[in-house]
């Protein structure tokens, strides 16, 4: 076990995703590694922030080697090697998460920059807050100096809903099922493949029917978000927050299976080169890699186009506000 604690960065903290990650981080959720949480929060939510302190306090964590808050992004991102860009308005019932770009966009034009001037070398950024995909593209375009592909967003929940979907349609537990990847933006275009995907060895699409798939199976993942909005009031947390770790988690350790990561595209399988895309991921030794050589039926390339030219049209509305 590394003693050096990894000092991870969390925005948004003393929001509700926030309440259900930092917990999780403390508890060594990110490897069995010290942790330093550094979190930042708007000026007047720091009070709030101050509580969860003390209740992370008051678990006596033993990986947990220190909290810094504050709201000065500078400070907060100095020597981190994990962001969370979690810090951002939610949706409400009846809007679409492209509704908050201009609202969001702006955040994440300061937060690249002061990652850009005061993060460690290594560091990895992963953007939970929405539009997650196109704040990570403005994150990214505001730090040259730190390697694209370190900016990731976050399509792990929709993998993951994804996965439990089709595990309750065939009755079998999820860990029957592989290579399933969403693909495209997170938002009600995304694009979750079932094409490529195994259970129990066999294909997936022929296991179900086109129809389930077509207007049950991918509505119900694409539109889960607003489904939860409407149900609780408010947006997914505790499942963000898992989501959110779940990404992380496998960028540092490594995975053993495809795993659904947004990241900037390098061109593959026709999607727009430097938009920020839900591609099928491996990782190794903390480099991912977007999975080659998947066939695509036609169908799947249509969808996956779809969802390509809604990344191009949120790109070239921040272009438009001068975010990128
Ligand atoms: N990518 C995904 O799968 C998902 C993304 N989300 C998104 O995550 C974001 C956070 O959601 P919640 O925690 O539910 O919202 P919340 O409103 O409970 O918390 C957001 C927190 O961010 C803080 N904040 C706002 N501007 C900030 C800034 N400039 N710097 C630091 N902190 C700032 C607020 O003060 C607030 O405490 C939302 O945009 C939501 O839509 C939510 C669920 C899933
Ligand atoms: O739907 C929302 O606004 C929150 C979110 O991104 C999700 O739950 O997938």
């Amino acid at each position: 076990m590394s003693t050096t604690p990894l000092k991870v960065a969390v925005t948004g903290a003393a929001g509700q995703i926030g309440y259900s990650l930092l917990f999780r981080l403390a508890a060594g959720a990110l490897g069995d590694r010290p942790i330093e949480l550094r979190l930042l929060e708007i000026e007047p939510a720091l009070p709030s922030l101050e509580g969860v302190v003390m209740e992370l306090d008051d678990c006596a964590f033993p990986l947990l080697a220190g909290v810094e808050i504050g709201a000065d992004p500078a400070a907060i991102f100095s020597g981190v090697s994990v962001a969370m860009l979690v810090g951002a308005m939610p949706r409400k019932e009846g809007m679409d998460r492209a509704d908050l770009l201009s609202a969001n966009g702006k955040i994440f034009t300061g937060q690249g920059k002061a990652l850009n001037d005061n993060a460690a070398d290594d560091v990895k950024v992963l953007v939970t807050g929405n539009p997650a995909n196109t704040n990570a593209l403005i994150a990214m375009s505001n730090a040259p100096d730190i390697p694209n592909e370190r900016f990731n967003a976050l399509t792990r929940l929709d993998h993951n809903r994804a996965k439990t979907q089709l595990a309750k349609k065939l009755g079998v537990p999820v860990t029957e099922i592989s290579q399933l990847a969403i693909w495209g933006n997170h938002d009600d275009s995304m694009y979750p493949d079932l094409f490529n995907t195994m259970v129990g060895g066999k294909s997936a699409a022929e296991q179900v029917d086109q129809a389930w798939i077509t207007d049950e199976y991918i509505p119900t993942v694409a539109t889960r978000g607003g489904a939860i909005i409407k149900a609780r009031g408010a947006s997914s947390a505790a499942s963000a927050a898992n989501a959110t770790i779940d990404h992380m988690h496998d960028w540092l350790n490594g995975t053993s299976d495809w795993v659904s990561m947004s990241v900037p595209s390098d061109g593959s399988y026709g999607v727009t080169e430097g938009i920020v895309s839900s591609f099928p991921c491996t990782v190794t030794d903390g480099q991912y890699e977007i999975v080659q050589g998947i066939e695509l039926n036609d169908f799947s390339k249509e969808r996956i186009a779809a969802s390509v030219a809604r990344l191009e049209g949120e790109r070239d509305q921040v272009k438009q506000l001068g975010l990128i």
